[in-house]
């Protein structure tokens, strides 16, 4: 996660491939179908000026890469890039209670991307919510906003009355601890790295929890570093000599495998506690270290003194005994994982820590496997009085090898003695939800849980959970299992921020309306109610609202077109794809479209707000956003038809959308485009291997192109099996040596076998530091299209990983894909 917003300038390396005669330098007038300058004429005519009154270039003196006719252009889309570029996003809130009785207060913490510095910015923004005695809500903001400079995470306390702010620290430099209160630092403690390295905050194995009694906080951090040889000019340098000696040097010791991708060179996350009054840190004793750690919570104390924490563990060779290393977690729900609880404290003595039962020897304090019976495990909270663990688990990912799949809610009953035991019954809450009929309830799909999600009956859990196209907000009563939508039955999306008692906080967006807070109460007749709550976040400029109010959207029902063919009742209902197009329709002819396709295979593309697309289509372009089987939100037999079946099944889903639009009378088969990254851009470039007429232009960013090559480089070799030979078969094949039967399946299926009938021109956007899909894939196609005459353009991003994420890379990215598109169309 560091990685990702390092303080290093990016400077991308240009890798410009035009085959075709080199462009004369003439100005090109922007084109036709960008409704940015015909809307704007005047806009169009100031940046001209400006970008006249500020360079008067030569060709020769045009940036590497950047051929001239299209300077204009990136100066001109840049700017419409920019405004969206710049949007502030809230991502956390956090509410206090007041004493003055009905009101409380409300913390929100917002990303901005800082371009310039190419590092997100981090801002805190305060408000007191009022509720009035006519039932009506008001929020009151602070004037300003505060940076929150070097901090790695904030967590408050319980009680609201202190605040946990953690600083990681580059090289040796200790960890700092600081405890806030309301009005100044109450504490200070600083954990050297020779304690733990740095503290996790990446969102997976991240877990920060305050006791109850607010004296210590439990929390999860990398291992300390392991000792390496040292050497000098005679050679080997024993223990006990000065590392610090500038006459040698540390060697590298032995290779320890790490979770892959964004975890690059983080080493096992451990489990650690620290006293706040004392200032004494302590690791948990009783973990083996064959088990990363996340998520920590307390468990309710007990009349003893010993107090309990509960947390998730993974084991490093992936529950499997023939995987032998860690394999990539990130968007990999699919690494068993399970409960665990542990004494917090630290073992008195030797003789308390081993008593001897016959000739078996038992260590008190081990930590005890809560959750046997279920492959995965993570989530987990304690109801309010203290009785139930709740958890989700992602048991079908892990069963069945797709890397993401529908979850499962359960629940535990805590023992009433507070003691965990080995064997705890487990009860189903929420099973997974096999075949989604039209409009019901599809099955729960979480990438997240309020630290406090439960309202005030103690047994209903709030949370966000994908729902088809859209992502809602649902109610979950944890001991009947019933789960209601709480959230309008729009096609927008919503996202829980915080619970504020029994009311929710949340923010909801769609395509062609960005972010703004929503209050939701329930009413008498237990119907919840949404208020719109103006914020300064939420004060987007003049040109932003008139762009996106000039756009509409949609979501269409895509009927399945091979549903005669062997699938499952739930492969065969409609998927979704998302239109998104101008209000006004000029004289008859139809905006190019952009086919947009998400990678995974098995994640989705949401009807939330992307400034990326809001660009695009502000460009002039319709969009079709395809959520074709496979992906999450639609019920487990849906997304389970996809395994084994990629590049035909997906393929034709997205083919099958692009009809029914044209078929609408919605987009012209003439202008039609198309971008993916990841499996997205697999897709991209199955489709303009399979479908070489259709594709006017293509852009894809980090596509898997080649799974035989793929499947030696990626820290998810896994993957490249389940996806190609279907879950059971792909988990059992799986080898670290693939054979050449094996090889062969993987070429067949990638897009790098359909290459020779590829003519469409296509931009790549590579990230150098990708584990996911290393680099040398696209690198590979795009050589081989070169080769064969395509026109192709690629840019690789030195520092960036598998998302090209970091504010300037994705600037760039989505710049490029802008005037590719409308290059191609000129
Ligand atoms: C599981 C996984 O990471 N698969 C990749 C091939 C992929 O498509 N990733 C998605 C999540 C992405 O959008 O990057």
């Amino acid at each position: 996660m560091t990685r990702v917003f390092t303080n290093t300038t990016t400077t991308s390396v240009w890798l410009s491939y035009f085959l075709r005669p080199p462009p004369s330098p003439s100005v090109v007038i922007p084109n036709r179908l960008s409704p940015f300058f015909s809307a704007h004429p005047k806009q169009k005519f100031s940046t001209l000026t400006a970008m006249d009154a500020r360079v008067s270039v030569s060709a020769k003196e045009v940036s590497q890469g950047l051929d001239v006719e299209n300077e204009e252009e990136f100066a001109s889309q840049s700017t419409l890039l920019k405004e969206f570029a710049s949007l502030s996003t809230i991502e956390k809130a956090w509410v206090f209670k007041s004493d003055n009785g009905g009101s409380s207060r409300a913390m929100f913490s917002v990303g901005q991307p800082n371009l310039l510095g190419n590092k997100k910015r981090t801002y805190m923004l305060s408000s007191h919510i009022a509720r009035e005695s006519n039932g009506s809500v008001s929020f009151q903001w602070a004037p300003f906003p505060i940076e929150m400079s070097g901090g790695s995470t904030i967590v408050p306390s319980p009680s609201g009355q202190k605040m946990l702010v953690i600083r990681n620290q580059e090289n040796d430099t200790p960890t700092q601890f600081e405890i806030w209160g309301p009005s100044q630092v109450e504490k200070e403690i600083h954990i050297p790295k020779s304690v733990h390295g740095s503290v996790y905050t990446d969102g997976w194995f991240e877990g920060i929890s305050w006791s109850s009694d607010e004296t210590l906080i439990a929390y999860v951090a990398e291992d300390p570093f392991p000792s390496k040889p040292v050497f000098d000019g005679l050679g080997y340098k024993k223990r006990g000599s000065t590392e610090k000696d500038c006459n040698s040097w540390k060697g590298q010791g032995d290779f320890e495998e790490d979770w892959g991708e964004t975890y690059s060179g983080k080493r096992r996350p451990g489990l650690f506690v620290v006293n706040i009054v004392s200032g004494d840190v302590h690791i948990v004793d009783g973990i083996s270290k064959s088990l990363s750690i996340g998520q920590v919570v307390w468990a309710p104390k007990n009349d003893d003194s010993d107090q309990y924490l509960v947390f998730v563990g993974w084991p490093s060779d992936c529950g499997s005994e023939k995987i032998v290393r860690k394999l990539g977690i990130k968007y990999c729900y699919n690494r068993p994982c399970a409960l665990y609880a542990v004494k917090a404290s630290l073992p008195k003595s030797e003789t308390d820590k081993l008593e001897t039962k016959g000739d078996r020897t038992q260590d008190k304090t081990a930590a005890i496997n809560l959750t046997q019976g279920i492959s995965s495990a993570f989530f987990p909270r304690f109801s309010p009085d203290g009785k139930s663990l709740v958890f989700l688990s992602a048991k079908s990912a892990v069963d069945t090898g797709a890397h993401s799949a529908t979850d499962s809610l359960h629940r535990i009953d805590w023992p009433s003695d507070g003691k965990p035991r080995m064997s705890h019954k487990l009860v189903d809450v929420v099973p997974v939800v096999k075949c989604a009929e039209e409009d019901c309830f599809p099955g729960l799909y979480c990438s997240s849980f309020l630290h406090n999600p439960w309202l005030s009956d103690g047994q209903t859990m709030i949370m966000s959970s994908y729902w088809r196209s859209s992502q809602v907000i649902v109610s979950v009563d944890v001991l009947s299992g019933k789960v209601s939508r709480v959230t309008p039955n729009s096609s927008a999306s919503w996202n829980i921020l915080a619970l504020d008692g029994d009311n929710i906080l949340s923010v909801s967006s769609s395509p062609v309306e960005p972010p703004e807070i929503k209050y939701g109460y329930s009413t008498e007749k237990k119907e919840w109610n949404w208020l719109d709550i103006s914020s300064p976040v939420s004060k987007y400029s003049t040109k932003v609202r008139s762009l996106l109010s000039a756009l509409q959207f949609s979501v269409m029902k895509i009927p399945v077109r091979d549903a005669s063919v062997d699938l499952t009742d739930g492969a065969r209902i409609p998927y979704e794809a998302i239109f998104v197009s101008s209000k006004t329709r000029k004289s008859g002819a139809c905006d190019p479209l952009i086919v947009i396709l998400h990678g995974g295979p098995h994640t989705v593309l949401l009807t939330n707000f992307s400034k990326n697309h809001a660009f695009l289509s502000s460009l002039g372009y319709s969009l079709l956003i395809v959520n074709y089987r496979g992906s999450l939100g639609f019920g487990e037999e849906a997304l389970q038809s996809l395994p084994g079946k990629v590049g035909s099944q997906d393929v034709n889903d997205v083919l099958a959308a692009l009809d029914h639009v044209i078929e609408m009378g919605l987009a012209d088969p003439s202008k039609v485009v198309v971008v993916g990254g990841s499996h997205g851009g697999f897709l991209t470039t199955h489709l303009i291997g399979q479908a070489p007429d259709r594709f006017v232009a293509a852009a894809a960013r980090n596509p898997v192109c080649n799974l035989a090559l793929m499947v030696g480089t990626s820290d998810i070799p896994d993957w490249c099996y389940v996806e190609a030979y279907g879950g059971s078969k792909g988990k059992s094949y799986f080898t670290e040596a693939p054979s050449l039967d094996h090889l062969h399946v993987l070429y067949n299926k990638s897009p790098i076998s359909h290459l020779s009938k590829v003519k469409t021109p296509t931009l790549f956007l590579l990230g150098a530091q990708d584990l996911r899909v290393p680099v040398s894939n696209g690198l590979q196609y795009a050589r081989a299209l070169k080769e064969n005459g395509v026109e192709v353009k690629v840019i690789v991003f030195p520092n960036d990983v598998h998302g090209i994420d970091r504010p300037q890379s994705d600037f760039e990215s989505f710049l490029n894909i802008g005037v590719w598109f409308n290059k191609h169309f000129q």
